[in-house]
């Protein structure tokens, strides 16, 4: 199967407009405390200028389970990516409230907390750096010969770039690569990088299907 591609932190009508010439499969909007963050407004008038294909994830940090599902049931989103401690209990509350699929990122110190997460009632992992004082969006990446193999397909985020993004597909199995850092010039995206990023991971499928 072909690697999926997510290009999260989108804040301005011109990121969408790179997103709609480039095509990722899933972008992201930060609701959650950052440089990055938009309002549930901005993401609104941002979602309606995004190409049909294209998936919308919300990004939250321990957010109240009505306020995430809200905005999901108003359309502003097709996915609910929870970026921060929310547990099992406030996954199974969630999804009484709406049917929309979950990421369940989990910010990786061990093997077994790895393991742990994949019981968790969520469609998928997201698998990112821990960073002391900071919920995600770091830049930095982390040890993958900690990834287990995963029943549930999952995405990897956490300092990736156009230049490790191939191998780091392939060393960890991920579902989806996951960025946002390296796509960035001085804080906003880059169009000429956005698109080397997800030229990378389509040049590593073709890659792979020619092996
Ligand atoms: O990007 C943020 O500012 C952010 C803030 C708080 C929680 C999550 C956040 N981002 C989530 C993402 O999905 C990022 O793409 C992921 O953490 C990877 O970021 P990077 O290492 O910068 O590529």
């Amino acid at each position: 199967m072909s690697s999926k591609v997510k290009i999260c932190g989108l804040r301005r009508p011109e990121d969408i407009e790179t997103a709609n010439l480039y095509r990722p499969d899933f972008i992201g909007f930060v609701f959650a405390n950052s440089s990055r963050r938009i309002t549930e407004e901005q993401a609104e008038c941002l979602r309606a200028g995004l190409a049909d294909g294209i998936l919308a994830a919300g990004v939250f940090v321990n957010a109240p389970v009505r306020e995430a599902a809200r905005i999901a049931e108003k359309g502003i989103i097709d996915i609910i990516q929870l970026h921060g401690d929310e547990d099992e209990a406030y996954i199974r509350s969630l999804k009484t409230f709406t049917k929309k699929p979950v990421i369940k990122a989990v910010r990786v110190q061990s093997r077994e907390q790895i393991l742990e997460a994949e019981k968790l009632p969520c469609e998928y992992l997201l698998l990112d750096t821990y960073t002391k004082g900071q919920y995600g969006g770091s830049g930095k990446g982390f040890d993958l010969s900690l990834i287990p193999r995963l029943a549930r397909p999952f995405f990897l985020a956490g300092g990736l770039s156009a230049e490790n993004v191939q191998s780091a597909l392939e060393s960890s199995g991920a579902f989806a690569a996951d960025v946002s850092s390296a796509v960035e010039t001085e804080g906003y995206k880059d169009r000429d990088k956005v698109r080397e990023f997800i030229r990378a991971v389509r040049e590593q499928d073709s890659d792979t299907k020619n092996h």
